[in-house]
């Protein structure tokens, strides 16, 4: 698939430890690593196109007791700050965090090794979402066709090389999801598959609401496992990110609720390039236990 993007200047990655992330990001790392975490704060973690979005309104729903007004008073992208966000002259994540109340819902991609020590000290709370890789790559080349803040994605074929080999931004998808799985019995971790949310929302809801504390009446889960649907998430522009704007989401060459499906790497993945990442991830996640179903 010779899908590519036009050419335009996008601002190249840079690297903290072999990781590539924005250069807004490296530039603001001393804050960064500096955050003061507090050990009633959850964070939201995801390796990029997981269902980041999807969860914080899961989240926000059951911390709004499933009000659905409340949770039109911001967008989605205001709601929880995300940790690494650094667009100067905006307030940086850093920033926007500090001047939340408790307890505080955060947000980030970093991978375990770059997560502030601050978390690990406060014994916080962690909601990992992950999501099977081939998905999340197909996810990732369309997000960075209409993403002018990341690099220009190339053709489908170019792409497929360069996510393989970890040179996206947050770094590679198998080191990502191995370094929080392992992590997940020591610390105070719930870790989700988007495939399962997808599957049998309610059920997965209720172990999120369960995680945080609170206990929310079957009809407060239904309206809820309704209005996180795909669709309604669409249509609503507190979670699309319509109010975006276009030089950061140009939503004209792919929108950011793209399909939300399970299993469209099929309409992407060639045959010799599914045989190809097979071999690859058999050697990359070769003595985990981890399992991801890739079709439902
Ligand atoms: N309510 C929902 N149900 C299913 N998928 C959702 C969703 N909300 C967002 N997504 C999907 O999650 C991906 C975005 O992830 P993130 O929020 O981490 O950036 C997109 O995937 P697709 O590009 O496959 O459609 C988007 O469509
Ligand atoms: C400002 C809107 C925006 C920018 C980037 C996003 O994705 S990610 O958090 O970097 O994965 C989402 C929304």
């Amino acid at each position: 698939m010779a899908l590519a993007t036009a050419a335009g200047t996008r601002p190249p990655l840079r690297e903290v430890a072999g990781v590539p992330l924005p250069a807004t990001t490296v530039d603001n790392w001393s804050q960064i690593q500096g955050f003061e975490a507090q050990p009633d704060d959850l964070l939201i973690c995801t390796y990029p196109k997981s269902g980041t979005t999807w969860i914080q309104e899961i989240v926000d729903m059951i911390e709004q007791g499933g009000d659905v007004e409340r949770c039109q008073r911001v967008t989605i992208q205001h709601r929880h700050p995300f940790l690494e966000w650094a667009r100067p002259p905006q307030p940086s994540g850093v920033d926007r965090a500090a001047a939340m109340p408790s307890p505080r819902v955060l947000r980030t991609h970093l991978p375990t090794q770059l997560l502030p020590p601050s978390f690990w000290e406060n014994n916080c709370k962690f909601l990992y979402v992950a999501r099977n890789a081939k998905d999340c790559m197909v996810s990732y080349f369309h997000f960075q066709r209409m993403n002018q803040t990341l690099p220009d994605p190339g053709t489908w074929e170019e792409y497929f090389e360069t996510s393989v080999s970890g040179k996206v931004a947050w770094g590679s998808w198998f080191e990502h999801v191995k370094g929080w799985w392992e992590i997940r019995k020591k610390f105070q971790v719930l870790f989700l598959f988007y495939e399962d949310i997808k599957r049998n929302p309610k059920q997965e809801i209720q172990k999120v609401m369960q995680f945080m504390g609170k206990n929310l009446d079957g009809p407060v889960l239904d309206r809820i496992v309704q209005e996180t649907s795909f669709e309604k998430m669409k249509a609503n522009p507190m979670t699309n990110h319509s109010s975006a704007p276009k030089w950061i989401l140009d939503q004209s060459i792919s929108p950011f609720m793209r399909k939300g499906t399970v299993g469209d790497w099929k309409n992407h993945f060639t045959v010799a390039q599914k045989e190809r990442f097979d071999e690859i991830y058999k050697q990359k996640m070769e003595g985990t236990s981890i399992h991801f179903c890739t079709e439902l």
